[in-house]
């Protein structure tokens, strides 16, 4: 039986039986809709009530986060969002670039698998919603749905939180499809090639040449790695094998940890300070990628691009270069296509 092929075998009344398809959700953090002070205050708030990425008790954490950080972080994020907007489509860099992967993937696929396997994307903060991709997919008859969280170092406050996410919206559901979720990738081959070819590529680019290169992530509070979150030995062991696919040593491709939040500690090395002391040190050509994001978003564009950029060359550093997110680039697109067909094994 086909979609919309009534049967003859059905019942008056029986809901309509599709053929059978596979879903793939490509789910990425989240972003605001617009920059201004409501638009800021909703997204963060949603963001930063989120017991996985704040581990502080309701009770005490609701209070400062309502009254005291979203009084004042909207507007000093909304101001950082203004500066990278995508204006042309009014929205944030890092959907338009979820988007282009997600129709990136699709185009992949259809050329090997024709219309069997169907692909959205959605946002576990914001829209679009999670929730709407699955439904989305269950309406276009997807019986089998991989969730795919796009981080490639598996953290309890990305991957995790975006797979609890979807699986409360299944929770709501009568008829639930079967589910696999993308495990961590952060050393999977091709991911490091991608990234490898990225940054030669970026760097082939260049009238100068880098006398140092950090791979800088984004931070977590040091309790978590202490707690049992995997992310930090995730992203030293990435970095070691870019390292490796390049033929450099650790006093060349070193790495950081960025975009840290509150007071308390968070993992080390800190970018900034680190990137403030290397003219001191006779570094003046540098060079960062920042692999723990796919796309490039306020963290890399606003806090790299230009907040770090101008910390270096305040502080004597002649050269600085971002290295961009592997984004849209074909070579993503085939290592998201590489990674799907894997975790489908079995249901294709
Ligand atoms: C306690 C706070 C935060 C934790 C823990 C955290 C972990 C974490 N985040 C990303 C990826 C992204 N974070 C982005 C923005 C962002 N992150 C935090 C705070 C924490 N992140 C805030 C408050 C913000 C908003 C921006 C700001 O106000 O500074 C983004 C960018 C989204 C965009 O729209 O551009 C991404 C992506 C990872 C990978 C991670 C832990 C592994
Ligand atoms: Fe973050
Ligand atoms: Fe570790």
């Amino acid at each position: 039986m086909t979609q919309n092929s009534p049967s003859p075998a059905l019942p008056a009344g029986h809901p309509p039986v599709k053929a059978p398809k596979i879903g793939v959700l490509l789910i990425n953090l989240g972003t605001p809709e617009a920059t201004d002070y409501w638009s800021m205050r909703r997204y963060l708030s949603e963001f930063l009530s989120d017991r996985r990425v704040v581990e502080v008790p309701q009770a005490i954490w609701q209070p400062i986060l309502q009254g005291i950080i979203l009084t004042f972080r909207p507007k000093k994020s909304g101001h950082a969002y203004a500066g990278i907007w995508n204006q042309e489509r009014n929205e944030s860099p890092l959907k338009t670039f979820t988007r282009g992967q997600a129709d990136g993937l699709r185009a992949a696929l259809k050329g090997t698998h024709d219309d069997r396997i169907i692909v959205e994307w959605g946002m576990r903060y914001g829209h679009p919603s999670t929730a709407k991709g699955i439904d989305s997919l269950i309406e276009q008859g997807c019986e089998r749905i991989l969730l795919f969280p796009l981080y490639p170092q598996y953290s309890a406050t990305t991957t995790a939180t975006a797979c609890d996410h979807a699986f409360r919206h299944l929770m709501t559901l009568r008829r639930q499809p079967a589910i696999r979720t993308v495990p961590t990738y952060h050393d999977d081959p091709a991911y490091i090639e991608a990234l490898g070819a990225g940054v030669s590529r970026h760097l082939d680019s260049l009238p100068w040449k880098p006398e140092r290169i950090i791979a800088s992530f984004h931070g977590l509070p040091k309790m978590y790695l202490e707690k049992g979150d995997p992310y930090h030995c995730y992203c030293l062991k990435t970095a070691r094998l870019l390292r490796e696919k390049l033929g450099m040593d650790a006093s060349m491709l070193t790495h950081a940890f960025q975009s840290r939040f509150g007071r308390t500690e968070w993992l080390q090395p800190y970018l900034e300070p680190m990137v403030k002391a290397l003219p001191e040190q006779g570094v003046k050509k540098l060079a960062i990628l920042a692999p723990a994001f796919v796309s490039d978003c306020v963290e890399t564009l606003e806090e790299v691009n230009q907040g770090i950029r101008e910390t270096f060359l305040t502080a004597g550093g002649t050269d600085f270069t971002y290295i961009p997110c592997l984004n849209d680039h074909p070579d993503h697109i085939d290592l998201l296509r590489g990674i799907v067909e894997r975790e489908l094994a079995g249901w294709l």
